[in-house]
């Protein structure tokens, strides 16, 4: 796509309407009368739309964990020829069992620019996970970079839901429910097996995704902090109808069980006129987060900074938390303030958006990553060690960063291309060199 195209989705993705709310039914048609009243499929839909059920829970499911959309769209999903094996590009997804598990603590630089063209799927790239995509658990990090928009391409994941992550570059997904706008600092949610295309607003865009292939992300519990706090569910934007009535040739890419297929559609599958449910793509503004931490002593776990939880079967224990560390004020007393040593038996994999992050004075760069796995030594670098065992303990407030985390319960392992990439950080190990001993009995 041209710089003119850029220019053009960047108008679109400016004048967005949204519909607020996490977890709400939401309804909206794109033209009066295109939405059912009273019932999901009457017996000729309005307009002579097509009526379908878009289902992303089972339809059994506990209502508090029911996901499902109806669409009036001009022609049902189901008009379509055989799928076939696609490229695979980049892609991989679980079961992960090119590498072993690794030990190690690892870290990336930001992936390298695509050589040629590349839109969003084409320049997704599999880092590594866990888990098993047939069998709905467990999870892939992906990174992308991108440089055009796709084109007469759409995608759908039926594998996972995906939180894309921008880190540069604004992003418009059009997706079949309407037109969401991401930017670096937000976050975007597309649901399993919702199809989308993404359009460009800059020259390039990179970034993260996490693919969560269990139970839809959710707004975590909040105990003893209250009725608010952390993410608060109003600021979830979910995307008002907007369809394409597009003719011709478009290709719909779907990654099912690990592998890309493709099939061409002889229209564009936008084309939903009006919908209603809550099975819905969404984006959050990571600075709406409601930072809650210590106001008296000591460094609160992370978890207190969760935007979206994907729960397992086990109580408190997550298949993903996404967890952003959001500009906030630091004040306890008689505290090391950054991030303590530890050894987790969560996964640690961190990105950074913008910035710097506070427990590493250099290396954990804008869109590179660290994965810290299952028991992993690690914490502040003896840059930071030094400086904050040092610090005066004023009132301090972290702005100059925006880090976040994908923490999961089950240890990740790599993809080929990630254990042997160019941009794999070599002696990380080194930045925990000369940390001295002080105990002198
Ligand atoms: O390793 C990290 O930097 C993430 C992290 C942050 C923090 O504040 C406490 C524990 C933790 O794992
Ligand atoms: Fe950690």
């Amino acid at each position: 796509m041209t710089g003119t195209g850029n220019e053009q989705a960047r108008k679109t993705a400016e004048g967005l309407a949204y519909l607020t709310g996490f977890g709400n039914e939401h309804s909206s048609e794109a033209v009066p009368g295109a939405l059912p009243v009273g019932r999901n499929s009457p017996q000729r839909a309005p307009l002579g739309l097509y009526a379908e059920q878009l289902s992303g829970s089972a339809f059994t499911e506990p209502r508090s964990h029911n996901l499902r959309s109806w669409l009036y769209r001009i022609r049902p999903s189901a008009a379509h020829p055989p799928f076939v094996r696609a490229e695979q590009h980049a892609v991989r997804s679980a079961p992960f069992t090119d590498c072993a598990p690794d030990p190690n603590r690892l870290r990336w630089n930001p992936l390298p620019e695509p050589a040629g063209p590349a839109d969003f799927l084409d320049g997704l790239w599999t880092l590594g996970g866990n888990g098993d995509a047939t069998q709905r658990t467990g999870m892939a990090v992906h990174l992308y970079y991108a440089n055009t928009s796709m084109d007469r391409r759409v995608f759908g994941n039926a594998d996972g839901e995906l939180l894309i992550v921008p880190e540069q570059g604004g992003l418009l997904l059009r997706t079949e429910l309407g037109l969401l706008h991401a930017a670096p600092g937000e976050v975007a949610l597309i649901p399993r097996g919702v199809r989308f295309r993404v359009e460009l607003l800059d020259a390039t865009a990179r970034g993260y995704v996490c693919e969560n292939y269990g139970r839809p992300f959710q707004l975590p519990d909040l105990g003893p902090i209250g009725a608010n706090g952390l993410a608060n569910p109003r600021d979830f934007r979910a995307p008002v109808a907007a369809y394409e009535d597009v003719e011709g040739p478009v290709e719909v890419v779907n990654k099912f069980c690990g592998n890309l297929w493709t099939a061409t559609y002889d229209h564009s599958p936008l084309d939903v006129v009006a919908w209603h449910g809550n099975h819905v793509p969404y984006v959050y503004d990571l600075r709406r987060f409601n930072v809650i931490g210590s106001i008296s002593y000591d460094h609160p776990d992370p978890s207190i900074f969760t935007v979206l939880t994907s729960p397992s079967d086990t109580p408190g224990l997550a298949g993903v938390d996404f967890v952003a560390f959001a500009p906030r004020w630091l004040v306890g007393e008689d505290t090391f303030r950054p991030p303590y040593f530890h050894r987790n038996v969560m996964t640690e994999y961190m990105g950074l958006i913008e910035g710097a992050y506070d427990a590493k004075a250099e290396g954990f760069v804008p869109g590179g990553g660290s994965l810290h796995n299952m028991m992993s030594a690690h914490g502040p670098d003896r840059e930071t060690f030094d400086r904050a065992s040092a610090a005066e303990l004023r009132p301090q407030k972290i702005d100059d960063g925006l880090a976040f985390m994908f923490e999961t319960r089950w240890p990740l392992t790599l993809t080929e291309q990630a254990r042997d990439a160019g941009h794999l950080q070599r002696g990380y190990d080194d930045v925990w060199q000369g940390l001295q001993r002080h105990f002198r009995p």
